[in-house]
């Protein structure tokens, strides 16, 4: 057996002409020995073993050394005089590493590059001449080398509209991520395209590829300037922190940790049903009501209590001291400049709104360690069967889960969170499963209204239910009620993307192998460290290769039988990417699949649903969460009109 690095190294050995026979022998035998005896690449005698041809091409060194002085002569003068630059200068002239060499030409695993290898070289010395002379422009000369350098620059993908914002201004104005279903359809299955600056972003479709980025969390991480943005109000929550410190704060919310919690979420769809009904009353036999806002105001509700047992009263009184500082550090977190997000040293300088986020912050920290000692004495209480006014229910709520579990005794004192660490998921359960739930329970409605059809047949089957208070265990009995969720979270997933950046050097394999822009045929991709990458999650809901030619329709009835390939995709829950997959994915994905059935199974039993515009009204916009607008009055912000007329139901 002989082994295969599945990392760039550097193994350190003596003799020069022993590591290249070493590098040799181990890539000869390897499982790429077809990329690896490529006559294309390595030359006519690719398939025999001659450590020999390694040796530094003697002509190309002579060509390079004189392509070096001059330019460093006439262009660069200023930098020969640097003692440290002479001596690196000195080292590379009499590199082994230079044009001619096999290992040269072979890393990117491309031809074409082999013939600008003096100009690269040039180009590397450069940049590196300007790490000593010049630091901060050493880097952002690096990284546009490595972007260059990259194998993303030759990938297909659609040409740049512009320097500053690459493709992203386009993206963003595009309806539901149709411009990238678009560019799959015309460049193929994985792709680069320009973000912001010019800087390359890997896009890919292709399951294998996406699988293996999701299982290597360690190296394929959420960027920082997004972690940066997020921990200004969230702190250290399991949204934000990453390798170590992400496996020790995630808690897993089990069918046991929801089933308790399914009473809240009942109760909370009744309470939004009767402020429905009597705004419905108010209008006459039916009445329009713009559902997401009161959706949103009920999750909210929602995650207060069955979250951290935390009463915000949205439906009844909207007024809440708890909702209004979290607004205001949203708000201020994603208002923060694109600039200063991505360049750290720019952060010193103060933004708008920064001492309203400070108040805010202290009001959050405050009420967070109110409900940390809560959630303590309840479970002392509980443990000691002592019966207190506040704390005489059993606590159930997910901070409560997450305190007991983190002071059990079983758990080992380094792997306890701090108080701080437990305190930052009041703000990070607000944020992850609020909106997300209420956008989708709202898609969800929408999907009923286009479809009548599948609205009457849902509501036959919940109306065969007698009880208005379901368990759990009832509400996962309806076939259709779960068809109809997956079917909304398939299509209308709630967040369509999700964003990462590798922090090494890897190698992505790919399921199909793609000819990149200079007709070269790749079974993989080889990624430097930092390069971003966008996590598809609508485009594999709805990709038909996967899920046949009806994949953008909503067929709840699809959920009969799906095809055998969506196997492949590999999200946590329902073969969807909607929650995400590996280590990263959705925690609450059970939580908000019983709410979703509780919201559902509640208001269909009591009012018909009708869109309140014409379908080509509404469209979709994304800002972390993809919400509907109105196409005619886009100011009016995010919103979706429907007409309720109330329904009796037989129970
Ligand atoms: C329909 C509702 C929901 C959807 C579509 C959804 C979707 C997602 C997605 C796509 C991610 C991965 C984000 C990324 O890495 O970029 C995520 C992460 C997360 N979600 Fe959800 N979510 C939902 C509801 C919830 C609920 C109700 C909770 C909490 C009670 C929750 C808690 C979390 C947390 C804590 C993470 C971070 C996990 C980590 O980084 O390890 N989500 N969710």
């Amino acid at each position: 057996m002989f082994p295969v690095a599945v990392k760039d190294d550097v193994i350190p050995l003596g003799k020069p002409v022993e590591i290249r026979m070493v590098i040799f022998w181990t890539q000869y035998k390897s499982a790429n020995a077809r990329v690896n005896r490529n006559k294309t690449i390595w030359g006519t005698n690719a398939a025999e073993f001659e450590p020999e041809s390694w040796k530094p091409d003697a002509a190309h060194s002579q060509a390079n050394q004189s392509l070096l002085i001059k330019i460093f002569n006439q262009q660069w003068p200023f930098l020969l005089p640097d003692e440290r630059f002479r001596a690196q200068f000195a080292s590379l002239i009499s590199s082994t590493d230079l044009p001619g060499s096999r290992a040269a030409s072979a890393l990117p695993f491309n031809p074409n590059r082999t013939i600008k290898r003096s100009k690269i070289v040039v180009l590397r010395e450069c940049i590196r001449a300007l790490e000593l002379r010049m630091p901060p422009l050493f880097v952002i000369a690096k990284v546009y080398y490595d972007q260059w350098m990259s194998a993303l620059h030759v990938l297909p993908g659609p040409p740049s509209s512009s320097w500053v914002y690459g493709n992203m201004k386009e993206m963003l104005e595009a309806d539901n991520f149709m411009l990238q279903d678009k560019w799959v359809e015309e460049y193929g299955s994985t792709i680069s395209y320009k973000a912001y600056f010019g800087l390359n972003r890997f896009y890919t479709v292709d399951v294998k590829a996406i699988s293996h980025i999701l299982k290597n969390d360690y190296i394929y991480q959420k960027p920082e300037h997004a972690r940066y943005s997020l921990s200004r109000f969230l702190g250290n929550g399991v949204l934000v922190v990453e390798e170590d410190k992400h496996k020790q704060q995630n808690p897993a919310f089990g069918p046991a940790q929801i089933r308790e919690l399914t009473e809240i979420f009942v109760d909370k769809a009744i309470e939004l049903r009767e402020v429905w009904k009597k705004e419905v009353n108010s209008q006459g036999e039916t009445g329009h009501v713009e559902v997401l806002s009161w959706l949103s105001k009920t999750t909210l509700d929602v995650i207060g209590q069955a979250g951290f047992n935390y009463r915000f009263n949205a439906l009844t009184n909207g007024k809440n001291e708890l909702n209004d500082a979290f607004k205001v550090l949203f708000q201020s977190s994603t208002r923060i400049p694109l600039i200063k997000a991505l360049i750290p040293a720019l952060r010193v300088i103060p933004s708008e709104g920064d001492t309203k986020a400070k108040v805010a912050m202290t009001t959050m920290k405050r009420i967070a360690n109110e409900l940390l000692r809560d959630s303590k004495m309840g479970l002392m209480a509980e443990d000691n069967n002592i019966k207190m006014d506040d704390y005489s229910l059993k606590r159930r709520d997910l901070l409560s889960l997450l305190v007991r579990a983190n002071t059990s005794k079983d758990l080992p004192a380094h792997q306890r969170m701090s108080d701080e660490d437990v305190m930052a998921q009041v703000p990070t359960f607000l944020v992850a499963g609020h909106e997300t739930t209420s956008v989708a329970t709202t898609w969800a409605l929408y999907a009923l209204c286009v479809d009548i059809q599948i609205q009457e047949k849902l509501r036959e089957e919940l109306f065969a239910v007698d009880t208005e208070n379901p368990t759990m265990d009832v509400l996962n009995s309806l076939p259709y009620l779960d068809a109809v969720v997956r079917e909304t979270l398939r299509v209308h997933a709630p967040v369509g993307s999700s964003i990462r950046v590798a922090v090494k050097d890897d190698i992505i394999p790919l399921g199909k192998p793609i000819r990149d822009r200079n007709g070269n045929l790749l079974g993989a991709i080889h990624v430097c460290k930092g390069q971003s990458i966008l996590i598809p999650i609508l485009a594999l809901n709805r990709d038909k290769s996967i899920w046949g030619d009806d994949a953008g329709e909503f067929k709840p009835e699809r959920w009969k039988s799906v095809p055998q390939s969506v196997g492949t995709i590999p999200g946590v829950w329902g073969n969807m990417m909607s929650f995400l997959g590996g280590p990263r994915a959705c925690i609450g994905y059970r939580f908000s699949l019983v709410e979703m059935k509780a919201l559902l199974f509640t208001l269909l039993r009591a009012f018909e649903f009708e869109l309140g515009v014409p379908k080509e009204d509404i469209m979709k916009k994304s800002s972390l969460v993809d919400r509907p607008l109105l196409k005619s009055d886009v100011a009016a912000g995010n919103q979706m009109p429907l007409i309720l007329k109330p329904v009796g139901c037989p129970h």
